[in-house]
């Protein structure tokens, strides 16, 4: 199970520094959309440059001109970029086929979606990894839902990464649900120490994980 730090609404040197004290218990930096709109393709060369081996989500929300975008992403040296899942087929097919090209993934953001019908169709486009995702101003009217592990319960082959408003409250409630990847943005970069917030974090996961009391969901 993977901890991505979700690093949005903040300048460079903030991005970096939060990486450089979070490092050792995250496993994947996405670089939010935000920060790409503000830095652009320079922000994620500069973390790949400091970070070789580390994985990379470029969030980069594409919903058309697929081709492109991915391989920006990918070019800038992104490992994984997401698209959003109301794109048209050939957008999702088109960011796939880029992504093998390059042996990177996509993160298809099912943001909005509550049907399964389009989960189906995802998985018939060859889409492999998807997060349920709880937006931003979403979150102003209340908090993340496990009732959303619904939408991709039927498709154990794919990845599932979970994001939106997670925090150290919730989380053994999420992990209940065994997602792929829990993606975490302002619980700890706004923490007052990002550092040991991600360290217990990233701790109550291993323990899930390490504890096999509980079956295969
Ligand atoms: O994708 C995100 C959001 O749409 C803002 O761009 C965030 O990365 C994601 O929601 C995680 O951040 P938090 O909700 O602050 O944990």
């Amino acid at each position: 199970m993977n901890l991505q730090l979700a690093l949005d609404r903040l300048d460079e040197e903030t991005c970096l520094h939060l990486i450089e004290e979070t490092y050792e218990s995250i496993d994947w930096i996405e670089v939010g959309t935000g920060v790409i709109k503000e830095y652009g393709m320079e922000i994620i060369r500069k973390i790949r440059i400091a970070y070789p081996s580390c994985t990379i989500v470029a969030d980069m929300k594409t919903c058309d001109a697929g081709r492109h975008e991915a391989a920006q992403a990918f070019e800038a040296g992104a490992d994984i970029t997401t698209v959003m899942a109301f794109s048209a087929d050939q957008t999702i097919s088109d960011t796939l086929k880029v992504a093998r090209k390059f042996s990177g993934r996509i993160m298809v953001d099912l943001l909005g979606v509550q049907d399964q019908l389009r989960i189906h169709e995802l998985a018939n486009l060859g889409v492999d990894l998807v997060s349920l995702h709880f937006g931003k101003d979403m979150q102003e009217q209340g908090g993340f839902d496990v009732s959303a592990f619904q939408l991709t319960k039927d498709y154990p082959d794919l990845d599932v990464a979970v994001a939106g408003g997670i925090n150290e409250d919730i989380l053994s409630n999420i992990l209940t649900h065994q997602p792929d990847a829990v993606i975490v943005g302002s619980a700890i970069t706004k923490s007052s120490n990002p550092k040991q917030t991600a360290i217990r974090m990233k701790e109550r996961m291993n323990e899930y994980e390490a504890d096999d009391s509980h079956g295969v969901i």
